[in-house]
């Protein structure tokens, strides 16, 4: 995935040379924060500004340094230093490199290179510390040059730069260059020997403004290859912190590029002549293009439109760099003084634009590994997926909780019920308190209560196994298959009924345990009574004893009558117990049943769990072959979307050019029609008056808008005479000053010396007056010329082109006629006339490109014979380059 990062613009302003100090040149840039201010009226605002005296190292850190970090992760790179000639990029980027030079006059280029392969070593002990496989770089060196739009090898071992470059497109690898010369470095002095040698092959000559000035563009560029082992994080994309137990072999590679431009001059100030003036030419020409490229891409309003990149070698080598795959710097160096203010105002404007520029970024790794990352990503996702759809489908937990718990509190209750009875039980026989028949049927009762027991623990099991197996399968696929399958629900309604069985039994067991109780109370007043009788007997024994006969007689009546009772009360207990032995026989019948259906209802549970599983496999299935459908119907409709998206777009086409051709036609109708009646072969073209009213409209607006450029770029040109003026005046007040103060002697010396003096403060007052006025004026950006250009329609272009260039010559030579005419008196009647020729000669060209577009014959005699405009005006064309010819070498010059 790329991301948009815009190019990060940087100021350097170099300190003032000793000639400018010796010159009183003043300083005419100030910075404050990220803020360049130039004379006091005009601030521009950059991502870092590096005022007078910024150290090298810093320039590195703020700028590069990430950017070499970025390597390591495959990202491309670029860092491009613009700027006037002596502006410093030299310096800056560290082209020049000499391995004497001190520490901290090192540039860019030798200070990236130590910081690459100090990051390589850095990796290389860090993965071996940490126990992982060791990454493996390889780097490669490519020192090219664009001399008067050629490009040539560096490397070149004999020395010979000239080399058959091609520039190629990749697609994956971006811009290319093959041809070129490679080389291999495996460590910091191998890459400063390439960059050593590269600089002294580089073509570089004197100027006025610069002693050593490079006269073409330089681009070293260093490629990073890299074989690393990506640790897989959680997020399935690399560089976690651990090596996992599948750990990917990944390629990663980032081209560094460093662009040395030569600076843009002005032949004027550098007193090129010959070579050095067509090489000037070439590098201006260059800058141009490069220029135009960013204004391309810097102005929003064209989105999408073309970029000008095949214009120049320089762009196209660049390509990458603005606009494309490429974290790309921009470090702008200009000059504080103000004799070089023309060209530090055009640095920063041009500068400013670049910081709009967006490039789209993206990882240079393998495309293998990019898929295994993304697939790891896709699996990762859908592992969360699934797992918040789990979360989602258990069943409802509390419910099930709440149950478990009430079972769990039964289960003790039970077993509590249990060990009472157990140690009632066995209390009652160890006092022989219970006559050896009950002894039986509690007994049987004992064994019921454990059989009980038993139960219960199958019923836990049950649960275990209801919550085990069904809670892992979705209510979902429950809800979705269980419905419909018929099987399934008459084992579900078989469970149901059991169930209901299985409650209905114990209610009844309980209703036993209950009558368990009352006969054991019954049997315990039954054993109180025995008791109670026992010695009630051994009391009449004693008394029989001792007693008389009729006592003897009447108390045992009495003894039988008590003993009848008790006798009947057994007789009841007998009763009862025949009773609860009746009950318990069924309740263990009843048992018997219960445990079987519970075994019946395990069963039908195993056999639903099992059924379910079979549901949920054939829902997987289904599901399976839905996501392929889907995927199918997706494609198809994605593929209906981009048919409907190209007939839409076909439309649209269609549409706009069968406007277009309507408007042609109506065009060349128009045209014919104005043609036709003045006769025969030839028509002559509409005068500008005739043409359709909307363009003539259209031109008026642009007429306005243009001759408001025209004129503030004229006023700009004008402030900057008067500027160039000012300053020459200044720095010969200054040369006038030092020769005085070496003569001065007497007091009227002094008084001389103040006065050149303070024509100097007020000579840089009026230059620092100048200045504010022209940046004001450059305030009225190129922009509104690119504006206006796109409003023009091609059907007007022709229209357009004429009146344009007839505004130029008019106002060319309404400028300069004014000066001639007070210089050349005799010559400006014929001067007049030559202004009314180039006029009616542009019509005449105009007449027959409007033939060869219609694709109609043009006869230029017969034009010429026929029309008498023409025909006079061919004349007098004729005769006014004769007459230009003569004219005064100045007049000439103008022309051009
Ligand atoms: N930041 C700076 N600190 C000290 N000296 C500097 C600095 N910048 C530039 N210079 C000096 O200014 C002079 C011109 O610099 P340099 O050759 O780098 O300019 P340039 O922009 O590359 O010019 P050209 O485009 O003509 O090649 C050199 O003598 C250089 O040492």
């Amino acid at each position: 995935m790329s991301t948009s990062s815009n190019v990060n613009v940087a100021i350097r302003i170099r300190p003032m040379l000793r000639k400018e100090l010796n010159d009183a040149s003043k300083i005419c840039t100030r910075t404050e924060e990220n803020q360049v201010w130039i004379s006091s009226e005009k601030a521009f605002t950059f991502d870092h500004v590096f005022d007078v005296g910024t150290e090298q190292s810093i320039v590195y850190e703020k700028c590069v340094q990430k950017l070499v970090d970025g390597c390591f992760h495959g990202f491309n790179a670029t860092v491009l230093a613009y700027g006037q000639t002596g502006s410093g990029k030299t310096y800056t980027m560290g082209t020049n490199f000499e391995k004497s030079a001190s520490d901290h006059q090192k540039g860019i280029i030798p200070r990236a290179i130590y910081h690459l392969f100090a990051g390589i070593q850095k990796q290389k002990e860090q993965a071996k510390a940490d126990n992982k496989p060791i990454p493996e770089f390889s780097i490669m060196a490519q020192f090219i040059e664009i001399y008067n739009e050629e490009l040539r090898d560096l490397l070149l071992v004999n020395g010979n730069t000239q080399s058959n470059i091609r520039i190629h497109e990749d697609s994956r690898r971006g811009i290319v260059l093959t041809g070129v010369t490679n080389k291999m470095v495996s460590n910091a002095e191998e890459a400063f020997m390439c960059l050593k040698n590269g600089s002294t092959m580089r073509t570089t000559g004197s100027t006025l403004m610069n002693s050593e000035s490079s006269r073409s563009h330089a681009i070293f560029t260093l490629t990073v290859n890299q074989t690393r082992i990506i640790p897989i994080d959680q997020s399935g994309m690399g560089d976690g912190n651990c090596v996992q137990d599948n750990p990917e072999f990944v390629t990663l590679n980032a081209k560094f590029n460093f662009v040395d431009l030569a600076g843009s001059e002005r032949l004027a100030r550098t007193g090129a002549v010959g070579e050095r003036a067509r090489e000037g030419i070439s590098i201006n020409s260059g800058l141009l293009h490069l220029g135009n490229v960013i204004s391309a891409l810097s102005d929003r309003t064209k989105k999408g439109s073309h970029v000008p990149y095949r214009d120049s070698k320089l762009t196209r080598v660049l390509q990458d760099s603005l606009g494309g795959n490429s974290v790309t710097v921009m470090i702008a160096c200009i000059s504080p003084c103000d004799t070089d203010f023309v060209e530090t105002l055009n640095t920063l404007r041009y500068a400013n634009r670049a910081k709009n520029i967006k490039n789209k970024v993206v990882a240079n790794q393998d495309s293998h590994a990019q898929l295994v990352s993304s697939l790891r990503k896709q699996i990762l996702e859908l592992e969360k997926q699934l797992s918040n759809q789990n979360r989602i489908n258990t069943p409802n937990n509390e419910e099930f909780e709440f149950s478990n718990k009430k079972y769990l509190a039964l289960e003790q209750k039970h077993e509590e019920t249990i060990l009472l009875f157990t140690q009632l039980y066995e209390k009652a026989v160890e006092d022989s308190l219970i006559p050896d028949s009950f002894k039986k049927d509690l007994e049987e009762i004992k064994e019921f209560l454990y059989e009980n027991s038993t139960l219960v623990d199958s019923q836990s099991d049950l649960t275990d196994y209801d919550c085990d197996e069904e809670q892992s399968l979705s209510e979902d696929i429950l809800n979705a298959f269980t419905n419909e399958n018929e099987e399934y629900k008459c084992l579900n309604q078989d469970i149901e009924n059991k169930e209901k069985l299985i409650a209905e039994a114990e209610i009844h067991q309980k209703e036993i345990a209950e009558l368990t109780s009352k006969f054991e109370n019954q049997i315990f007043d039954c054993q109180n009574k025995i008791k109670h009788a026992e010695a009630e007997r051994d009391k009449v024994l004693l008394l029989l004893k001792k007693a008389s006969k009729s006592e003897e007689k009447k108390l045992k009546a009495e003894y039988d009558r008590k003993l009848l009772q008790c006798q009947q009360e057994i007789r009841k207990l007998e009763k009862i117990k025949n009773e609860h032995q009746k009950y318990i026989r069924n309740d263990l019948l009843n048992q018997k049943k219960i445990n079987q259906m519970k075994q019946e209802i395990l069963e039908s549970k195993k056999n639903r769990v099992k059924m379910i599983s079979q549901l949920k496999e054939q829902h997987v299935r289904h599901h399976k072959e839905l996501q392929k459908n889907k995927v199918i119907i997706n494609k198809l409709t994605k593929q209906e979307n981009q048919k409907e998206v190209k007939i839409q777009d076909l439309e649209r086409k269609t549409s706009i050019q069968k406007k277009m051709l309507q408007k042609r036609e109506d065009e060349i109708k128009h045209l014919r029609k104005q043609v036709r009646p003045i006769s025969g072969n030839v028509k002559r073209i509409n005068k500008p008056g005739s043409t359709p009213k909307h363009v003539r409209s259209k031109w008026n607006s642009f007429e306005k808008r243009l001759n408001n450029v025209i004129s503030s770029k004229l006023l700009f040109n004008e402030y900057e005479t008067e500027l160039n003026r000012l300053m020459l005046e200044r720095s010969r007040k200054m040369e006038d000053l030092t020769l005085l103060k070496q003569t001065a002697s007497c007091s009227s010396d002094h008084e001389y010396l103040e006065n050149i003096q303070s024509n100097i403060d007020y000579l840089t007052n009026c230059i620092r007056d100048q200045q504010t006025m022209m940046v004001e004026l450059a305030e009225e950006d190129d922009s509104n010329l690119i504006q206006l250009l796109n409003e023009v329609n091609a059907s007007d272009i022709y229209h357009f082109a004429y009146k344009t260039i007839n505004l130029f010559i008019n106002s060319e030579f309404k400028k300069n006629l004014k000066t001639i005419k007070t210089e050349n008196m005799d010559q400006w009647a014929e001067i007049s006339s030559t202004d009314s020729i180039l006029e009616q000669t542009g019509e005449h060209k105009l007449n027959k490109t409007y033939a060869i577009k219609e694709q109609r014959p043009f006869d230029e005699t017969n034009a010429i014979k026929e029309q008498q405009p023409f025909d006079d005006s061919y004349i007098n064309f004729r005769r006014g380059s004769q007459a230009l010819r003569r004219f005064p070498a100045k007049f000439t010059k103008m022309k051009e």
